[in-house]
C-alpha cells in the first residue's frame, strides 16, 4: 500500500523536473517533487550559474590585462575570495535551496528530500531522513535525474582528494597547479578561469584535441589561444596511474610523460545510474546511460523523462525546453514534439564556442549535399577594431541542394550572442539567398557572418 497517492511524481529536480513539476502543480494537479540533494539540481548550485560567475570574474582579469595594447596602463591583481563569496553568497546563498524551495510549493507543489527509487509501474520508493515514504503517481510519473560527475577507472585515482566540479565550484582558495582531466566544455571552462587566476594550469584530453565535440576549426582556435594565454596543452593522452602523497598529485600519462599539481580536476564526462533509479521496474533498460524518450517525452506507458538522462545533449535550456513539451503532454494539451534540429551550444571560454545544428563532420555522415563557408573574425572589421582578445571564427554548414544552412558554429568574444542570428536561420530553415539579402549592421562581430556566406556562394 502506498503512503499517499497523488496525481504525479517527478523524481530529480532538476530544472527541467522542477519546471514540470511547477507547470503541473499550477495547472491544478496534485504534485510531489522528490530530490534527494538540492531543488534546482546541477545548473543553479554546481553548474552553469556558478561557473559563469567565475567566467565572468576571470574575463575581467583578462579585459584589464588587454589594456596596455589597447588603452594604457593596468595592473591586475586577482582575488578568489571575490569570485568564492558571489557563488556563495548570491549564486547558492550558501548551498541552501529553501528559497526555490518555498517557490515551488507557492505553485501549489510538495518537495520532498529524499532519494527516489522507481519500485513499480507508477510507484516510488523515496529513502528519507525519517525512513521510506512509497509514493503513488496516479497519472505521471516523471522522471529527471540528471547526472553526476563520471571518474575514470585510473589506477590510483579514488580515494585521492581529487575535485570535479562540485569541488571545484566551492573553492575558497585556489591551488598553485592544477592539471585538469578531460577537456570537453567543463573542463575548457575551468581550466581558463583557473589559469587566469593565475593557477598554473594543464589541461589533459585523452581525444586528438581540445572540446572533440566541436568543429575542428574552433578546437585549433581555442588551442591556439590556451596556448598564448600559458595553459600547458596535452592531446591525445590520458592518465594511467595518479598517485597523491598528501600535499601533490602526481599523474603518469600513456605518453610516458609524468605531471605534478597541487591540484587534479577530474571533468571526463557525467553518469546515470539506471539500475539505482529502479527504471528496469517499468520495463526500461538500465544497462545505458540514457532513457530513450518520444517526440512528447514519453518513456513508456503513464511515464515520462526530462533532461540530461534523454541524451539529447546536456544543456539546461534542453532541460526545461523537455520539460515544457512533457508538461503539455500530461495535462492532454500537447500539440508540440521535440525538434532537436536547431539546439544550440554554448562553451563559455574566451572567446566563446557556439554552435548550432549539425557539424559539417555529421552532415556529411549523413550524405548531405555540403558546403562549407568560414571568416576570420581577426580580419574581419569589428575583430580588426577590436584587437586584443579578437580570435575566432564563423563557419556556416549548408546543404547545398535545399539552398538551407544545416548547423553554425561561432568563436568569438560573445560568440553565444552572435549565434542568435544563425541558431534563427537553422531554425527556420532560411534560405541562404534570403539571409543574403539581410543588411548586418555595421561594424558588429556578427556581419562576419556575410563573408561566411559569400564563401558559400563562391
Ligand atoms: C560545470 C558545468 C557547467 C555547466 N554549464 C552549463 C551552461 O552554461 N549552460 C547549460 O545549458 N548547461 C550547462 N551545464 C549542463 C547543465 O548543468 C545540465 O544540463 C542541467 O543541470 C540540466 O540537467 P537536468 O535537468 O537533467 O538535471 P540536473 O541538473 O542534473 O538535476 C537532477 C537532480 O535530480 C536529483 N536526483 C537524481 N537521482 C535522484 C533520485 N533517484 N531521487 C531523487 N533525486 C534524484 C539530483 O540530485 C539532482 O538534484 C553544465 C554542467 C556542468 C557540470
Ligand atoms: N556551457 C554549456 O552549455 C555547458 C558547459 C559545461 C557542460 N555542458 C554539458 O555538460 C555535459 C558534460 O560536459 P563534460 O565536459 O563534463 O563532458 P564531455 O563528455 O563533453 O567531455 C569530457 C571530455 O573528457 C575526455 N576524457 C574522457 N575520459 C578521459 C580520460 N580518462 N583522460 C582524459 N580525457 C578524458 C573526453 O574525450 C571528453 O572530451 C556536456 O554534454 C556538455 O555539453 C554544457
Amino acid at each position: 500500500m502506498p503512503d499517499e497517492e497523488v496525481d504525479a511524481v517527478v523524481v530529480g529536480m532538476g530544472p527541467g523536473g522542477e519546471d514540470v513539476a511547477g507547470r503541473l502543480a499550477t495547472a491544478g494537479l496534485n504534485v510531489i517533487g522528490v530530490d534527494n540533494r538540492l531543488l534546482g539540481g546541477e545548473c543553479p548550485y554546481y553548474a552553469c550559474i556558478p561557473t559563469k560567475m567565475m567566467v565572468r570574474g576571470a574575463g575581467s582579469l583578462a579585459e584589464a590585462r588587454r589594456v596596455p595594447r589597447l588603452a594604457g596602463d593596468a595592473r591586475v591583481s586577482p582575488d578568489w575570495t571575490r569570485v568564492a563569496d558571489r557563488i556563495r553568497d548570491e549564486a547558492t546563498t550558501d548551498w541552501d535551496d529553501s528559497t526555490a524551495v518555498e517557490r515551488f510549493e507557492s505553485t501549489g507543489g510538495r518537495f520532498l528530500r529524499g532519494l527516489g527509487r522507481v519500485t513499480a509501474p507508477g510507484e516510488v520508493t523515496v529513502s528519507t531522513s525519517s525512513g521510506e515514504q512509497v509514493l503513488r503517481a496516479r497519472r505521471a510519473l516523471v522522471l529527471n535525474p540528471g547526472t553526476e560527475p563520471a571518474v575514470p577507472p585510473v589506477e590510483g585515482l579514488a580515494g585521492t582528494p581529487f575535485w570535479t566540479n562540485r569541488e571545484a565550484v566551492r573553492a575558497r582558495e585556489l591551488p598553485s597547479s592544477l592539471v585538469v582531466l578531460g577537456c570537453g566544455p567543463v573542463g575548457m571552462e575551468f581550466a581558463q578561469i583557473f589559469a587566469r587566476f593565475g593557477v598554473t594550469t594543464t589541461a589533459v584530453e585523452s581525444s586528438p584535441r581540445l572540446l572533440p565535440g566541436s568543429e575542428p576549426e574552433a578546437s585549433a582556435c581555442i588551442t591556439e589561444v590556451f596556448t598564448g594565454e600559458g595553459i600547458t596543452v596535452r592531446t591525445g593522452t590520458s592518465a594511467t596511474r595518479v598517485h597523491h602523497d598528501g600535499k601533490h598529485f602526481t599523474l603518469e600519462l600513456d605518453s610516458g610523460e609524468t605531471l605534478t599539481a597541487e591540484q587534479l580536476l577530474v571533468t571526463t564526462g557525467r553518469r546515470t545510474d539506471l539500475a539505482a533509479l529502479g527504471v528496469g521496474n517499468l520495463g526500461l533498460p538500465e544497462d545505458g546511460g540514457t532513457i530513450d524518450v518520444d517526440g512528447r517525452m514519453r518513456a513508456a506507458e503513464g511515464v515520462w523523462a526530462v533532461g540530461d538522462v534523454t541524451g539529447h545533449g546536456a544543456f539546461t535550456h534542453t532541460s526545461i525546453y523537455q520539460a515544457r513539451i512533457a508538461a503539455a503532454d500530461v495535462l492532454g494539451n500537447g500539440e508540440e514534439t521535440a525538434d532537436y534540429r536547431a539546439e544550440p551550444a554554448v562553451t563559455f571560454t574566451d572567446p566563446e564556442v557556439a554552435s548550432v545544428g549539425m557539424s559539417e563532420s555529421r552532415a556529411r555522415e549523413q550524405g548531405l549535399p555540403v558546403r562549407t563557408g568560414v571568416a576570420a573574425i581577426p580580419s574581419a572589421p569589428r575583430g580588426w577594431i577590436h584587437k586584443a582578445g579578437n580570435e575566432g571564427l564563423i563557419k556556416v554548414v549548408a546543404d547545398t541542394e535545399r539552398d538551407i544552412p544545416l548547423g553554425a558554429t561561432v568563436v568569438a568574444p560573445l560568440g553565444g550572442e552572435v549565434l542568435g542570428a544563425l541558431a534563427v536561420a537553422v531554425h527556420t530553415q532560411t534560405h541562404l539567398a534570403q539571409l543574403r539579402r539581410m543588411i548586418l549592421a555595421y561594424p558588429t562581430f556578427h556581419r562576419t557572418i556575410e563573408t561566411a556566406l559569400d564563401q558559400l556562394a563562391e
